[in-house]
């Protein structure tokens, strides 16, 4: 624990800090209330020794002063005047424990055992309030059931692997494109867990500049940084014994990277503004749309970090390289929105199927999603149909490459041969195999390989 003892003896105030640094505590001293502030100000302290006598001043003056200014702060008082009313005046006035002179280092042990008990208690109502927190976000997205089955071999595969290593300390790396489900999984991952009773915290790497997303994962000291006023813990200190899901981790600042890498690897760290060194018992789970090998390839990414994150990697397909999945999503989903607003809708008719099928679902479980609920919306009979999708040939869909990027559009000054190109190419990202790309181009597989082999597409 960090101490401070404020006392005018410098005899007690040496044999105090020889006892308590025996029990391996940081301890620092101080003979008056000005110095004391100045501490209190620059440092946080788990404990304060106060003389109820320091010299001229009132020491019961000083624990308000304390008190006032640092509302959750643990002050025990020393006093050689113990009676009745001196520790009923300095409980009243907010002091967590009293303490008689002389005492003995078994008294002094105890005083510290009760106030490591309060410290645990405050820590678990801080990871309370943030279970909270995720709770509440998980709860005002309302969202549908979730679903990790699968009945794509793949995909399969990629999470049994995931939840037999949920069990394990391991971190855990989840790759895959917008909207397949990451954060779902990362959340999933934890409760799976041995930690899943412990705080689950999340931390979006990408809405956050480089300082405040520094502060946010480590804390800071107060001063550390303009607008700094006060010393603030990070959410590597509200993820205690519990999973820290670093979302969007390919975004990570470079100059962050080697701070995430100690905590990995030493399981330390500091607060910005910070020399103490803190350890951090926390499971790491992060999640990227981005190639992170390719990042680490082109120098953006550290690869030792890279391999720390590794240990366990899965990668998540997208939604149009598991079609014996996409029904049993829009149809789970049709019946969660359409309870939510009391509809009834039977299901999809076979045009608005064959419209499902044939989609890309750049945006995956999450297009979809918006997709049926959406249709859900719009449909004005028993059944969904094709025009309560979006169109098939939506520009975008067909155009957008799976990284998002836009290719030719349809109607723009396009060579023919462009579009054809672009359509093929998105074809083969999504359709289960060759034959089945052949047979929506509508083109034979012969005529396919020749034109894949043309650009370039293997
Ligand atoms: N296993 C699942 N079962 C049912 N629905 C799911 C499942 N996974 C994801 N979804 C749906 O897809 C939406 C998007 O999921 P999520 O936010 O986890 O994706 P993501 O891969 O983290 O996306 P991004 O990379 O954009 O952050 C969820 O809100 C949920 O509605």
């Amino acid at each position: 624990m960090d101490l401070l003892i404020i006392d005018d003896e410098a005899t007690i105030r040496k044999t105090t800090t020889l006892a308590l640094e025996q029990g391996g505590h940081y301890v620092e001293s101080v003979a008056d209330s000005e110095s004391a502030m100045l501490r209190l100000k620059e440092e946080s302290f788990d404990l304060v020794f106060l003389d109820l006598r320091l010299g001229d001043e009132d020491g019961l003056e000083i624990l308000t002063q304390i008190l006032k200014k640092y509302p959750r702060q643990l002050v025990t008082i020393f006093t050689a005047h113990a009676s009745v009313e001196t520790a009923v005046k300095a409980t009243q006035a907010g002091a967590f424990d009293y303490l008689e002179k002389p005492f003995t280092p078994d008294q002094l042990r105890g005083i510290l055992a009760k106030a490591k008990r309060a410290l645990a208690t405050e820590g678990e109502v801080v990871k309370l309030q943030e279970t909270v927190r995720e709770l509440q976000t998980e709860a005002s997205q309302n969202n549908p059931p979730l679903d990790f089955s699968s009945q794509d071999k793949r995909t399969a595969a990629e999470f049994d692997t995931l939840f037999r290593a949920a069990a394990s300390p391991a971190s855990v790396l989840i790759l895959g494109e917008s909207g397949t489900g990451k954060s779902v999984i990362a959340r999933e991952v934890h409760h799976r867990s041995h930690l899943r009773e412990k705080p689950f915290v999340t931390v979006s790497c990408p809405s956050l500049s480089r300082e405040l997303l520094e502060s946010t994962l480590f804390g800071h000291v107060k001063g550390s940084f303009t607008g700094a006023v006060k010393d603030v813990w990070g959410k590597v200190h509200a993820a205690e014994g519990g999973t820290l899901f670093l979302d969007e981790i390919g975004e990570l600042p470079m100059e962050i990277q080697p701070k995430l890498l100690r905590l990995l690897q030493e399981r330390e760290y500091e607060r910005v503004g910070e020399n103490k060194t803190r350890p951090a018992n926390v499971r790491v789970i992060a999640a990227t749309n981005r190639d992170l090998a390719a990042q680490v390839a082109a120098g953006e990414f550290r690869e030792d970090l890279y391999y720390r994150l590794n240990v366990i990697s899965v990668t998540v397909p997208g939604l149009r390289h598991r079609p014996s999945d996409l029904q049993r999503f829009a149809e789970s989903y049709l019946l969660h929105f359409s309870n939510q607003i009391g509809r009834k809708i039977r299901g999809f008719n076979d045009e608005a199927t064959q419209v499902l099928m044939r989609h890309a679902w750049p945006g995956n479980l999450r297009e979809l999603r918006n997709a049926i609920e959406r249709a859900t919306i719009l449909a004005r009979g028993e059944y969904i149909e094709a025009t309560d999708l979006p169109k098939p040939a939506d520009t975008e869909a067909l155009t957008a490459g799976s990284n998002g990027q836009k290719g030719p559009s349809v109607g723009g000054e396009y060579r023919i041969e462009e579009l054809e190109e672009a359509h093929m190419r998105r074809v083969l990202e999504w359709a289960p195999s060759l034959q089945d790309a052949a047979a929506i181009l509508g083109i034979d597989k012969a005529t396919l390989y020749r034109k894949r082999k043309r650009f370039g597409l293997t």
